[in-house]
């Protein structure tokens, strides 16, 4: 074997672990699993400054008119005072009431723009948010996947990061804008009357300290009602991925009482929210009342004795009157704000997953032909706290022709197709792709090698096409047909009411299982691996099938290299070599002549499935 060109070092490390990431400690099946149990790295309003920063030109230009427009409207009161001047001097009031009505419009306009521009800045933050979710989720390691739920990820997808959306748009901006408002309005009221300003700073006061005590219970309580809403889609993607087994199990009843309970928990965790949310509002509401009353009351005294005209005292009030929208506005920014903190959490815990961070490698060979395949000495489990599967497994497939992998259910065989993929790291032990380490490979072309067909060939909505040009996007229609036909899949195609442009529904179920595995035949095929992996791709054909597909596969095992697990002998009877697993090591290689003279698990096998006396 020629060794690949190209630097080895330079292509390490693809895989990206999160080094805050706690072990899992995944048991409960009834729920969403966490995605991480680690914080955010980062303070979520620091991750929501990230998030908002490349859009901050489009939220100032909004934020500012929005705020011109706040400040116009500040305005009226004291035209408001004019008026009442103008009033009582007996003077014309053209010029007042034109100021007033251009006030209005120009304060309308912008009030209608500016939150406009923030919103579209708002839809460009939660766009950047999702793109960097989608990148993430794609790419999440295999072992990651084993133990997350993808109802709890698709509701981060969607629902949380539209909770982003008014936070990085109107929330902060408005918020702004309105504490500049009170910062205004409170200053006016000093310079109005200092009396009535500290009668109204004393409620102030009270407000902030509430505050203080309301926003953290709304940010948690949004985290459990927006986590009560992925356990939900979990349970509802759970039934929807074996749907025919609930209904074949009678188990609708069971699984609408568990969807039932879990939609109860995201409605009581999204009243208690709510319920946090409205006393915010009560909590800014009432001192401002309560604030009015006193002025009107004390200000009514003061201008009885003299110390204060009647103008200032109804300005006075009109002020606070119109700081009302500042103030619940500046309390409802505040509450959003801590509902889109809650969604950064749940955003930024999809962060901390470990993924396959796809990095720019030189290409390491550019070899044509078969390649080779070597486990040595490998050991292997799936997690830290789980049994070994392999136990030092040894064997090679060196070049052209067909491998089989047989053994007892559950010896390890569909594991070493997954470390050929690098979804998993071996523990110890090297496993080797043209004598170079799987892990000093590049992910992409490693797995551009590859033909895989999986052991329940799975198809994806979508075409009949789509599906098979996933693994080779630029195949022609001279590939197609030839795999169509290799694979036995021209009758099926004949067949659909739009050929190969049919969709054939989620998770293909409008085929049957052996067109599923043709499909994926065809798929695998249609890359021109160097490797084709065949897991059990041949346990849903008929008789006639089977024996086309394994000419098949001796016809593909002319060209490169093949391994495929059987449980079925009768379709690898023929292979160059076999190897027998058991139990995680492998106990003995040879033709089938040679295992059902030597080895005697294999003859066992073969027995038991007729393929010689017992
Ligand atoms: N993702 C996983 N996480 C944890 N354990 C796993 C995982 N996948 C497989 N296992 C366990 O690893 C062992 C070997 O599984 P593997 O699928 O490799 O066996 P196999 O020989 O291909 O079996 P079969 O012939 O039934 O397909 C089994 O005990 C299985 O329960």
């Amino acid at each position: 074997m020629s060794s690949p060109a190209g630097s080895v070092g330079a292509v390490r490390g693809t895989q990206r672990t999160a080094s805050t990431r706690k072990p899992e400690t995944m048991t409960d099946t009834t729920t969403a699993a966490p995605v991480a149990e680690a914080p955010a790295a980062k303070a979520p309003i620091t991750r929501l400054w990230a998030y908002a920063r490349p859009h901050l030109r489009l939220l100032l230009i909004g934020g500012a008119l929005s705020f011109a427009g706040g400040l116009v409207g500040l305005v009226q009161p004291l035209i408001a005072m004019d008026v009442i001047d103008t009033l009582s001097n007996d003077e014309s009031l053209t010029r007042p009431l034109l100021y007033l009505t251009a006030v209005v419009i120009v304060g309308g306009a912008l009030a209608a723009l500016g939150p406009y521009l923030m919103q579209i800045a708002g839809q460009d933050v939660v766009l950047t948010v999702r793109r960097q979710l989608i990148g993430r989720l794609v790419r999440l390691q295999v072992a990651e996947v084993d133990r997350l739920k993808p109802g709890d990820l698709v509701s981060r997808l969607t629902s949380d990061t539209n909770l982003l959306r008014t936070v990085a748009s109107t929330t902060v901006i408005g918020g702004v804008t309105d504490a500049f408002m009170i910062l205004g309005g409170i200053a006016l009221m000093a310079w109005l009357d200092l009396a009535l300003f500290g009668t109204t700073m004393a409620m102030v006061v009270m407000v902030t300290v509430m505050m203080l005590f309301i926003m953290p219970r709304i940010q948690n309580a949004t985290v459990d009602s927006q986590k009560a809403l992925g356990d939900m889609g979990s349970l509802l993607e759970r039934i929807f991925s074996a749907f025919r087994t609930v209904k074949a199990s009678g188990a609708e009843d069971h699984e609408i009482s568990r969807l039932d309970a879990a939609a109860t928990t995201a409605r009581d965790k999204g009243v208690k929210a709510s319920f946090w949310e409205a006393l915010a509002g009560v909590a800014a509401f009432m001192p401002v009342n309560i604030a009015f009353l006193m002025v009107l009351g004390v200000g009514g005294a003061r201008v009885a004795s003299g110390a204060m005209d009647v103008g200032t005292l109804i300005g006075f009030l009109l002020l606070l009157f119109y700081l009302m929208g500042p103030i619940s506005g500046l309390v409802a920014s505040l509450s959003q704000l801590q509902t889109g903190l809650a969604a950064i959490h749940r955003v930024e815990e999809v962060a901390n997953l470990d993924s396959e961070e796809p990095v720019e490698a030189e290409r390491m060979t550019d070899r044509d032909g078969p390649a080779q395949v070597a486990f040595a000495d490998v050991t292997f489990r799936y997690g830290d706290d789980l049994p070994f599967v392999h136990h030092g497994v040894t064997f090679a497939s060196s070049g052209r022709g067909l491998t089989a992998l047989v053994g007892p259910s559950g010896a390890g065989k569909t594991t070493v197709f997954s470390l050929i993929e690098r979804f998993y790291p071996a523990t110890t032990g090297s496993v080797t792709v043209d004598g170079v380490d799987v892990a000093d490979w590049p992910l992409e072309e490693l797995r551009g090698l590859i033909g895989y067909v999986e052991q329940d060939a799975p198809v994806l909505d979508g075409s009949l096409r789509e599906n098979l040009v996933m693994a080779a996007p630029d195949a022609g229609d001279g590939d197609i047909d030839e795999v169509v036909k290799v694979a036995r899949l021209t009758e099926l195609v004949d067949k659909l009411p739009d050929g190969l442009d049919s969709r054939i529904g989620y998770r293909g179920t409008t085929l049957s299982g052996g067109e599923r595995q043709r499909v994926a035949i065809a798929r695998a095929l249609l890359r021109k691996p160097r490797l084709l992996l065949l897991d059990e791709a041949t346990s849903q054909l008929d008789a006639a099938n089977e024996a086309a597909l394994k000419q098949v596969m001796l016809d593909a095992a002319e060209r490169t290299n093949v391994l495929v697990v059987a449980h079925r002998l009768s379709t690898v009877t023929s292979a160059d070599q076999i190897v027998v697993f058991d139990t995680g090591v492998v106990r003995a290689v040879g033709t089938h002549a040679e295992l059902v003279e030597n080895d005697e698990l294999y003859r066992g096998l073969a027995a038991s499935q007729l393929l010689t006396a017992a």
